[in-house]
């Protein structure tokens, strides 16, 4: 165990196994009382690649921000650790693109793989009991701002990138792999890693940047052949605010996740901040589950170079100023994804923990978005 780390339970309260409607499955319950206790609204971190690269990483590898798995596990911790302390309730593990595929074709063993798979979940836990241990001892800034320990939950997600992911061609922002590329050839490949992460002590299974209905379909049948005990989000792309990228309809992805109980979320990441409110309008009419949003800056991915590029029109220019208004069209899951930073979470939390203190006018609350936001370049004020 790290210095300064405290050995605290992981959030596990006693009735997470209660159903309800608004998720009838068994982590209805869990989701219900972490969302209790984190104020109604959860916040989720940002990029962990963009925020390992902010540290000088070197991601222009087919590994992508899984390479740091094996040459520098504490970063990664160190990156967690900055976006709990800028608000985040939910840490998304470093395995979205850590494959055993992946790994073995970089000489791992089928073992080694796995445990490299393990560890994305242990470091994300190590940082959440330093950062418990650290408010439990009131010595971060975050119980400054008068939030009780007991108001910060957090939960660990592991990361399950889809397919596209492991091809490092950009192809998840399409979800065209081809035709010989199967419902089979999916659910082989997504089998072990999905049977691996879910013993891996994390709180749920975060399925992210999903492009297209048949890799959904993938997930719910191996969630069900290999009877997964933890809940689960479905977290799509689409970059026109109607469809899915793969062109499938936002209707039969969404009932798909519907229809399956591990199923405690369904939403968007790595897609751009001007679709996500006709998004969640649309998605809400679709299921009663949550409902997750974590949109990327609203830049674009050259796979060939590896980089993300501005593209023209609205970018996250206006992301923070959209968070309430994507909190009362029914989103109770907000964070962010590619290019965005611990600045944004930290934007991001203060703009709902005023969504939850309307008749409390905060000057310091104010302030404070106002310097934190105008330091960063994508993000303006949202008052
Ligand atoms: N959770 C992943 C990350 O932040 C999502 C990447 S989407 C391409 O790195
Ligand atoms: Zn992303």
């Amino acid at each position: 165990m790290a210095d300064g780390e405290v050995e605290i339970a992981p959030f596990s309260p006693s009735h997470a196994h209660a159903g309800t409607r608004r998720g009838t499955g068994f982590g209805a319950g869990l989701m219900r009382e972490f969302l209790r206790e984190a104020g109604g609204c959860a916040v989720i971190d940002g990029g962990l690649a963009t925020e390992l690269e902010a540290h000088g990483a070197d991601l222009k590898d087919p590994l992508w921000s899984a390479k740091y798995l094996c040459t520098s596990p504490d970063l990664i911790k160190k990156v967690h650790l900055d976006y709990l302390e800028a608000g985040a309730n939910i840490l998304i593990t470093a395995s979205y693109q850590a494959t055993i595929q992946g790994f073995e074709s970089r000489g791992f063993s089928r073992e080694e793989s796995e445990a490299l798979l393990r560890r994305s979940v242990e470091l994300a836990c190590e940082a959440r009991g330093i950062f418990q241990g650290r408010r439990l001892r009131g010595s971060d800034r975050c119980s400054k701002d008068g939030i009780s320990s007991k108001q910060h939950p957090v939960l660990i997600a592991a990361s399950i990138g889809s397919y596209g992911a492991y091809l490092a061609d950009g192809s998840e922002y399409s979800g065209n792999y081809g035709l010989e590329v199967t419902l089979e050839t999916l659910k082989d490949f997504h089998r072990r890693r999905l049977q691996v992460l879910s013993e891996a002590g994390a709180d749920i299974i975060a399925f992210e940047t999903i492009p297209s209905k048949i890799e959904a379909q993938a997930y719910i049948e191996l969630l069900q052949e290999c009877n997964i005990k933890i809940p689960v989000w479905f977290s799509f792309t689409s970059n026109d605010g109607i469809n899915i990228v793969s062109g499938d309809s936002l209707m039969d992805c969404a009932s798909i996740a519907d229809s399956c109980d591990n199923v405690v979320a369904i939403g968007f990441n790595c897609t751009s901040p001007r679709y996500i409110h006709s998004l969640i309008l649309s998605i809400r009419k679709l299921t009663e589950k949550l409902i997750l949003i974590y949109p990327n800056s609203g830049e674009s991915y050259d796979p060939d170079k590896k980089e993300w590029v501005a593209s023209n029109g609205v970018s996250g220019e206006d992301f923070v100023s959209y968070v309430s208004k994507w909190h009362e069209a029914g989103a109770s899951l907000i964070g962010g994804c590619c290019r965005t930073t611990p600045n944004t979470i930290r934007a991001i939390a203060k703009a709902l923990r005023k969504d939850f203190h309307p008749s409390k006018p905060d000057e310091e609350l104010h302030n404070d978005i106002e310097r934190n936001i105008l330091k960063d370049s994508f993000l303006i004020d949202s008052a």
